[in-house]
Parts: structure tokens; sequence; C-alpha cells
């Protein structure tokens, strides 16, 4: 909708007929944007060949899970190299890569010029209505960041650059786990002060993890760390929030998955991040506690406890030796 806006020829691929339909003849959708009115020039197409023939560039928007098939079946579809943007956050579990890598695995070199991932605190229902919001762009090559900033920049969207793809694609795949935290711990009844200090320290480990996979630690104040953990930390808008205000009422991690009806990114990250802090020997004790939660059973209270209780520490030791 952004880029339609701003005059650019756009077509949006689903992977559902009646879907697409609904977004080419209505301009609405109903299910994921209720009551949001999409613009008129903005084309929505179930064909995937059609959808991205003659494209320059490419926005890829589906869920962590589904980006290596979505990749494959492109290889298949275009003819000649267009320019790939991402906005999906997560980390694959098991490989441990970023959605970028993930691409770059799967897309063949003659298709893909290069990619840009673009990550901030942006929720969907309220850039549709285009209420003010910041982003950041990140790419290996500067000049392919510059140019998905100057699509998608507009005077209720605005977009900065920054070099950093690492820190961007693990600030907005990380803050997912401490949202679901912040979830819990307001479905259990606690208040801003465990908000805040979840966001803070939360921060503290998705920075120490980013830095350990090779993140400049500046990155994470900015809009795709900080900027975005706020967001999905407080609103109501948040889906992880959303499933973490469930688990801690008392449900079970499938019944409120099965409640959800969109993607819940944070509990697929949780498992990645738990296995990247082992290997990387970064200690995530929010992570951990929130995986013991969603994966082995436990009790959030039983949790809490166990975070609070833990050996006293000095709040900035982690910051040595960063430069
Ligand atoms: N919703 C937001 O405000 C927002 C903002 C920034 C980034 N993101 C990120 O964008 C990505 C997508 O999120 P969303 O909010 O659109 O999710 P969603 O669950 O609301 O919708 C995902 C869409 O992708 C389709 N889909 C699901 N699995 C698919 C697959 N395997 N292949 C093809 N299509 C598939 C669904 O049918 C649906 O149309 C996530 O990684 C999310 O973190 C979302
Ligand atoms: O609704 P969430 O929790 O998946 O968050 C969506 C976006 O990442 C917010 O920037």
């Amino acid at each position: 909708a952004v880029l339609a806006s701003n005059g650019h020829d756009c077509t949006l691929w689903s992977r559902r007929t009646e879907q697409a339909e609904e977004i080419a003849e209505k301009h609405t959708n109903e299910q994921y944007l209720p009551g949001a009115v999409l613009p008129d020039t903005l084309k929505a197409d179930h064909n995937l060949a059609r959808a991205v023939s003659g494209a320059s560039i490419i926005v890829m928007a589906v869920p962590t899970k589904g980006i290596r098939k979505v990749c494959r079946d492109l290889n298949s579809v275009l003819e000649g190299p267009v320019l790939f943007a991402h906005v999906s956050k997560g980390i694959e579990p098991d490989t441990h890569k970023r959605i970028s890598e993930v691409m770059e695995e799967e897309l063949d070199r003659e298709i893909c010029q290069g990619i840009v991932v673009l990550s901030g605190p942006s929720h969907a229902e309220e850039v549709i209505r285009n209420q003010p919001t910041t982003v950041t762009v990140a790419a290996k090559n500067t000049e392919h960041a510059r140019r998905v900033q100057d699509l998608f920049m507009n005077q209720s969207f605005r977009v900065y650059t920054n070099d950093d793809v690492v820190g961007v694609e693990i600030g907005g795949a990380l803050k997912n786990i401490i949202a679901l935290a912040a979830g819990v711990t307001d479905g259990l009844g606690y208040g801003d002060n465990a908000k805040a200090a979840l966001i803070t320290r939360g921060l503290a480990e998705i920075t120490r993890l980013g830095v350990a996979m090779g993140a400049n630690p500046l990155t994470f104040s900015g809009l795709s760390g900080l900027g975005d953990l706020i967001v999905t930390c407080t609103s109501v808008h948040s889906r992880n929030w959303r499933a973490g205000n469930m688990l801690g009422k008392g449900k079970s991690l499938d019944e409120v998955l099965d409640s959800m009806g969109m993607v819940v990114e944070g509990v697929r990250t949780t498992k990645a991040a738990h296995q990247l802090s082992k290997e990387c020997g970064v200690p995530m004790p929010i992570t951990e506690a929130l995986y013991a939660v969603l994966f082995e059973g436990q009790k959030p209270i039983d949790r809490v406890e166990l975070l609070m209780g833990r050996m006293k520490k000095n709040e900035t030791e982690d910051l040595a030796g960063w430069s």
C-alpha cells in the first residue's frame, strides 16, 4: 500500500485466490486488516508468475517459515535479475540463518541483484492508516538500501539507512521473544515495572547475541532494535505480545497458536535463539525462561521466580569490550 500510494506500479501476490481477489476487486483485506481501505491502484494476483512479471524489485513479506519455498518458486518464474527487499522477522531454527542468508542460499544468482532488509517499529494496522512510521533499511550494497529508501519514503513513512545487515535482522527477529515475555508478565498481572525491566534487560541480551554474531552494538539502540522492541512489547496490535498474554493467563501454546490465525514469529525464533545462545556461549536468561515455558511445559510464574533470584550482577558488565 505504501509503494502503491507513492505512485509505483505494484502487485501483491497472495497464495490464496480469494484473498487476491478481495484485494484486487474490493480493495480490502478484512481478515488481516479489518476496516482498512487499500489504494485503488494496488493490484493483486494469486498467480506468482503473473504477479512478478516485469518486476524490478520484489518485497518478500511471507512468514519466516515460508521464505525458502517462495524463493524456490521464484527461481522458476523470474527471468531477469531483480532487487529483493524483505520485511520478515525471524531466525531459522537449526540452521540459525537470518532471512537474508536463507534468501541468498535459495535464490538463483542470475535472478538476485541484491537483498535489502527493511525493519523497524511498523505495525501494519497503523501504516495502512498513514500514521507516522519510521523504519530502517540495510544492505551489503549501500546503493541498494538507498534505492529501497527512495521507493518507500513519504510524508508518513520515513526510512533511514543503516550499513549493519546483521544487527538490523537480529534486532527485528529477537524483539519478538521479548514481546512474548512481556505479554506473559502482563498476563500474570505484573505491571509497568516488569515490562520496563524486560525491555531493558531484553535489549541487553539481544545486543549480547547480536554482537557475538557480528552486529554493531549501536544498531540495537536504533529503530530496528529498541524502537521495534518498544512497539512490540507495548502495542495492542502485537501478535507476539497477545500470544504471550494468553500464555501468562494459563493457556497452552497449542491453544494460543490455534486461536491467533496469524504468524507469531517469536515462537520459532525463541527456539533458534536458545540454540544460538548455547552455541555462542552467550547468556540469554529471558530467552531461556521463555524457552522453558514454550517448549518444556514450565509454569511462567516459576520462571519469573528463577529470573529474579539469579546471582548478583553489575548492570553494565556486558558492555565491557564493545568498541
Ligand atoms: N504485521 C506487521 O505489522 C508486520 C510488520 C513488520 C514485519 N512483519 C513481518 O512480516 C512477516 C509476515 O507477517 P504478517 O504480519 O504479514 O503475517 P500474517 O500471518 O498476518 O500474514 C501472512 C500472509 O502470508 C501468507 N502465508 C503464510 N504462510 C505462507 C507461506 N508459507 N507461503 C506463502 N504465504 C504464506 C498468509 O496466508 C498471509 O496472507 C513476519 O515475519 C512478520 O514478523 C509484520
Ligand atoms: O505483531 P507482531 O508482534 O508480529 O509485530 C509486528 C512487527 O514486527 C512490529 O514492528
